[in-house]
């Protein structure tokens, strides 16, 4: 299949369609406006002298060509001028002053504006992302975690114009336009009038072709997103891809979604360079009625040979608003798409909420109970349906069964991830509902499968159970579970630094270091997802040795498949399809010939 048909072709389209990230433009919304705005509340008095400058500067903008006009017929003008040298002399200075006062009223504006668009898209930023790591696991269960960086990158990038130059700009060149309109119309309303003609033909011209523009980079941009997730999917996926020797049809795919963006991109640039030539157009025939009418004016004696001067120089200024106008209506369309996602975000609430006023769990025992659970992640397809178990505080519990069975989800909701739909769990008597998540979640320590390891050094690492602990608390809990060692050997020890993900260490190496920061986190209850999982059998020995000391009074949970790690469990709970159908030691399991036997077996025959 060539490139092309596979970047049609229906399937693979469809692995790249974005659609909601990908609006470029939304219709426009006075109250979405309105509450983006109220993002700048906090710098109204920041804002005020930057207001100030702007009315100065257009102010000085706007004289200078009536003083222009003073000066060629009140001095300069061979019949009715003075030709008083002194007089020129003392106009040319005042010009030269209003423009020193234009450029340092711009330079103040554009300067302050900029400081006070930065901080507004900082605080925008940080609230997105403070709100969103207050989300709940099922929101994230919805969405690709490439759809939420977009979000608050892109999206709130695309604000960056219309708060560091937009609003200011706005109001700028509203007041621009109006005083020049007035002028015009003071000065000569037959004049002013016959060159506004040209007005509706701009606007016109300019908000047809400015749309097909909008629309050509709309194109550009969906294609490009359609790219970055391909290259994010590569990129995660290139060992599998080179594994499968998949690398020539990845490369067509590629060419040809490449290909398919040059040419979109090309289109775009095409019709954005006609852009300007139009509008010059236009603006010329403007140009051509001032000359033709005003001439014949002035040899009517209607109007001065400077109030033509002064006309031709409004004239200049006058469509430079227009035409910013056009663009920041432009930007403001794609501002409302963009707020629109961003406040999707943050309007969207935690499900699994705290109660108002909730107090904190207090210091606990680790008695955790399990009463009644039913859970369902999608609506009607039951994950746990009616699971009781009880964990006396210190007791280590096992939980065993096939994939899919429901292990992982009992530990999600002890751990407040999710709640469940039905029943209650309780940790020394209490409600884990009833209490702040914080305090809950800093009592329960968890070493996850796929352990993830910060970018940063290998102390920060372990350091990430407790911010405050010393160098020696870190280098008692790593070795406390058998890690020191193989952190000595690094080349940097403690302070060696790791990439995302800890791409740098084994993945027993990764284990012993999770292991390390729960010891340091020191949680009443410990919860091991498939900890042992992927360690080899040296590793697995100094893991024993290091569970020991990990698990010493604390009640555990522990989600083994290799079953001779859970042997010695207090307790080993049988899960199968979401209920529990066995539960008990390893010998009175064993005796019974039931699910575990047949798991224990089908271990040993494997
Ligand atoms: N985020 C999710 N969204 C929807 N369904 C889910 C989600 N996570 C798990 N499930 C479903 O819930 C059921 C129980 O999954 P769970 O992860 O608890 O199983 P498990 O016993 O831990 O499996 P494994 O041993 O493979 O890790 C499965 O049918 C699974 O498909």
């Amino acid at each position: 299949m060539s490139a092309g048909t596979n970047v049609k072709g229906r399937s693979r389209n469809e692995r790249f369609v974005y659609q909601d990230d990908e609006a470029i433009e939304k219709p426009f919304n006075w109250s979405q406006l309105r509450r983006l705005f109220s993002y700048m509340k906090p710098y109204r008095k920041q804002l005020m002298p930057v207001i100030a400058m702007m009315v100065v500067g257009t102010l000085t903008r706007l004289s200078i060509p009536f003083l222009m006009m003073l000066v060629i017929d009140g001095i300069i003008d061979p019949q009715k001028g003075s030709g008083n040298k002194l007089e020129l002399v003392l106009m040319g200075m005042a010009m030269l002053v209003l423009y020193g006062i234009q450029w340092a009223a711009n330079t103040y504006r554009i300067k302050h504006t900029s400081i006070i668009g930065q901080k507004v898209i900082f605080d925008l930023r940080q609230h997105l992302f403070q709100h969103i790591q207050q989300l709940s696991f099922r929101f994230y269960d919805k969405r690709p975690a490439g759809s939420v960086l977009v979000r608050v990158t892109n999206d709130v990038n695309a604000l960056q114009d219309l708060f560091t130059n937009g609003v200011v700009n706005l109001l700028m060149d509203c007041i621009q336009l109006v005083g020049i309109v007035i002028i015009l119309l003071m000065l000569n309303v037959k004049l002013g009038l016959a060159i506004m003609i040209t007005v509706p033909l701009m606007f016109i011209v300019s908000t047809s072709l400015r749309k097909r523009i909008r629309f050509a980079w709309q194109d550009v941009r969906m294609k490009q997103s359609r790219i970055n997730a391909h290259l994010n999917e590569s990129i995660q996926g290139m060992k599998v891809t080179q594994a499968f020797v998949q690398e020539k049809d990845n490369m067509n795919f590629f060419n040809g979604m490449n290909g398919i963006n040059l040419k979109s991109w090309n289109k775009a640039s095409a019709l954005n360079q006609t852009f300007g030539p139009v509008i010059e157009v236009t603006a010329a025939i403007g140009t051509c009625i001032l000359f033709w009418y005003g001439s014949s004016l002035v040899q009517s004696t209607a109007i001065t040979v400077g109030l033509l001067v002064a006309f031709a120089n409004y004239m200049g200024n006058f469509w430079e608003p227009i035409n910013r106008l056009g663009q920041m209506y432009a930007q403001l369309l794609i501002a409302m798409a963009s707020s629109e996602r961003i406040f999707e975000f943050i309007d969207e609430k935690p499900t699994v909420a705290e109660a108002e006023q909730a107090p904190p769990l207090p210091s606990i025992r680790g008695d955790v109970h399990f009463d009644n659970i039913v859970f369902e992640y999608e609506k009607g397809r039951p994950a746990l349906k009616g699971i009781s178990l009880h964990a006396k505080a210190g007791q280590s519990i096992a939980l065993v069964g096939h994939t899919g069975s429901g292990k992982s989800t009992i530990i999600n909701l002890l751990c407040r991830f999710y709640d469940p739909v039905q029943g209650r769990v309780l940790i020394d008597g209490t409600d884990i509902r009833d209490v702040t998540i914080s305090s809950l979640r800093s009592q329960v320590g968890i070493v996850m499968q796929d352990t993830f390891i910060f970018g940063g050094s290998i102390r920060d690492n372990i350091r990430y159970g407790r911010l405050d602990a010393t160098h020696e608390e870190i280098v008692a809990a790593a070795k406390a579970v058998n890690a020191h060692d193989f952190i000595m050997g690094l080349p940097d020890g403690y302070d060696t630094q790791v990439e995302e993900r800890g791409n740098v260490l084994s993945m027993g190496q990764r284990q012993l270091l999770s292991f390390a920061r729960a010891l340091l986190a020191d949680p009443k209850i410990l919860i091991l997802d498939e900890a042992t999982a992927s360690i080899d059998t040296e590793t697995e020995l100094k893991i024993q040795e290091a569970l020991k000391t990990l698990l010493e009074g604390r009640t555990s949970f522990m989600i083994a498949h290799r079953l001779s790690t859970i042997r010695h469990a207090d307790e080993i709970v049988v899960l199968d399809h979401g209920e529990i159908v066995e539960q008990g030691n390893h010998e009175a399991l064993m005796s019974r010939r039931g699910v575990y036997y047949g798991l224990i077996e089908a271990q040993y025959r494997f």
